[in-house]
């Protein structure tokens, strides 16, 4: 057999009719175990990934038995049942995975529900709550519109990501859901997908050409909204879906132009949209979704309020929320908002994503800006585009001024303080590598898909360990390796029972003062009703 890299693709069967066996020890099994099609080659007609064989009984492109299978399974569906060798039949408890048509309303073509286990078990998502939608392994098993999947395609989104696999089919069936799964591992495809799909055939269907609001995403930054926004337009292209940008620093009434023009989706921060709400009658009660990414953010004190009173605004919609660290206080606010929730978890929860390799260093903070320059002096460590987190605004334009005037890299600082022109423009030109720094505080904490970026320095720790694991998750996209430094010292005691556990869990090294300091015992202040807790040496 030849290798998969050869630039012709090998013709021989994965298996004849006869039941005579090609060469199969070197034949995928799964289609796990196949690379992604590169650009001019054959992708398989199931899963999307090379189709380095040819199915000698359909003449198809496919990647692996298993897809194999899956492609004849679909044909035994449709017409008479066609005979498999069975010899060949891949055992029962192997993880083939056969698609047949369902009844399930969300119209989706999806797995009997003991392999949806099995595949579940597989990714390692969990589901709470009733939900008959089974994990999707390819867009296509989704009925989407063929736009959005040409979309999807032509964005490189050749394989649904397990947190797509299973929250992408269970939005489509209607349930409202509080999803979570590491960062940078595709949830926000996993709320677009399902919105566009959905708002475009209520567009598609409708007989009126009034256009009010169909859905609403909140998230907590502006450069996240801006980021969503992008991204639903990408997938949306084609489609009647029109989005608007709601949110602070740009001008209000050119927002409320656009949607007195006709949107489908509203994306904004909840300040500027009830600002907006309050003072212009826009008719939200055709919204049937409303998304809260980054929710535990957004239900904390000095958001919730906003939120609440913006869902109180609707007729009862579609609530999807999601986050990479939702705690039980979360969850149990985000399950008031709509009646039978599912709550869907992918990996373990509120840790940080694996990609990301952590280097815990102790400082103190006297010394901390030279140890930053020993960094971004040496070749070894410093590895641009790097992203900086410090504490306060002041704070990242002192010391992007500093790295500038000291090596002579130009670099920027960006937050709250900025206007939205200066921090747009500060985006771009770190996005397209003009700017090898940039200092930011929390305005860039979540969610932003930096690619490119796979080191970031926590040169100040932040309030909280779930800030500091989406801070840190910025170094990894989609599971590429990145690197994320971290600057401590005595000043963030009230986290090191939670951090050494963090650094401890993920490999890391832990530095030596850490465990030694008297605050790292796993006591933590024995407040009302908090029990002293002994910690595991
Ligand atoms: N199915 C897919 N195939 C290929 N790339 C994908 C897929 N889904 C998402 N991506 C890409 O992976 C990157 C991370 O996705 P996304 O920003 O949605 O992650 P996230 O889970 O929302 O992260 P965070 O928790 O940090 O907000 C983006 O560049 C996105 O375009």
């Amino acid at each position: 057999m030849e290798d998969g890299n050869c630039d012709t693709r090998c013709k021989s069967p994965i298996l004849s009719t006869d039941g005579e066996e090609a060469n199969e020890d070197k034949i995928k099994e799964r289609c796990w175990d196949q690379r992604e099609a590169v650009l001019g080659e054959p992708k398989c007609v199931i899963c999307g990934r090379y189709g380095e064989y040819i199915c000698d009984q359909t003449d198809d492109d496919i990647c692996s038995l298993e897809c194999k299978n899956t492609l004849l399974c679909r044909i035994a569906n449709s017409q008479k049942p066609v005979r498999l060798p069975p010899a060949k039949k891949l055992p029962v408890t192997d993880e083939c995975f056969y698609v047949r048509d369902s009844d399930d309303k969300s119209g989706s073509l999806s797995l009997p529900m003991d392999q949806a286990e099995l595949l579940r078990k597989k990714l390692e998502i969990h589901v709470k709550g009733e939900l008959t939608a089974a994990p999707i392994i390819s867009f296509s098993s989704s009925n989407l519109p063929k736009k959005l999947l040409q979309n999807l395609e032509a964005a490189g989104y050749d394989m649904p990501t397990p947190v797509q696999m299973q929250a992408i089919p269970a939005a489509l069936t209607g349930k409202s859901l509080l999803v979570s799964a590491d960062t940078g591992s595709g949830k926000t495809a996993s709320f677009l997908v399902p919105i566009v799909s959905r708002c475009a055939s209520v567009r598609l269907e409708s007989s009126t050409n009034q256009k009010k609001p169909l859905a609403i995403i909140l998230t907590p930054t502006r450069e996240l909204c801006i980021q969503v926004e992008e991204h639903a337009k990408l997938l949306a292209k084609g489609l009647p879906f029109k989005t608007a940008l709601v949110v602070g620093g740009d001008p209000m009434a050119g927002q409320r132009h656009r949607i007195e023009g006709g949107v489908e989706l509203i994306v904004g921060t909840p300040g500027r949209l009830i600002d907006l709400l309050t003072k212009h009658d826009i008719e939200l009660d055709d919204v049937i979704f409303f998304v809260l990414d980054e929710v535990d953010s957004m239900l904390q004190r000095g958001f919730r309020d906003q939120v609440m009173q913006i869902f109180r605004a609707l007729s009862q919609p579609q609530v999807l929320m999601y986050s990479a660290t939702i705690s039980p206080e979360v969850e149990k606010m985000a399950s008031s908002m709509a009646k039978g929730i599912v709550v869907i978890s992918v990996g373990k929860p509120n840790r940080p994503s694996n990609s990301v390799k952590q280097l815990a260093i102790w400082v103190e903070s006297k010394h901390k800006k030279q140890k930053f320059f020993d960094i971004l002096m040496s070749k070894q460590h410093f590895m641009p585009p790097v992203l900086v987190y410090v504490g306060s605004r002041l704070g990242a334009d002192l010391l992007s001024n500093a790295i500038t005037v000291t090596t002579g890299m130009k670099t920027l600082s960006i937050h709250g303080e900025k206007s939205m022109k200066e921090r747009r423009e500060i985006m771009r030109s770190f996005l397209v590598g003009e700017i090898p720094v940039v200092v930011a505080t929390g305005v860039l904490g979540r969610g932003v898909d930096l690619l490119g970026v796979r080191q970031v320095i926590v040169f100040d720790m932040p309030n909280s360990i779930k800030e500091y694991i989406h801070q840190i998750g910025r170094a990894s996209r989609l599971g590429d390796e990145g690197t994320a430094i971290v600057f401590l010292n005595e000043e963030n005691k009230n986290m090191f029972p939670e951090l050494i556990e963090i650094l401890k869990s993920s490999g890391a090294a832990v530095p030596r003062e850490l465990v030694n300091s008297r605050y790292a015992v796993g006591s933590f202040s024995v407040g009302k009703g908090q029990k002293k807790r002994k910690h595991s040496r």
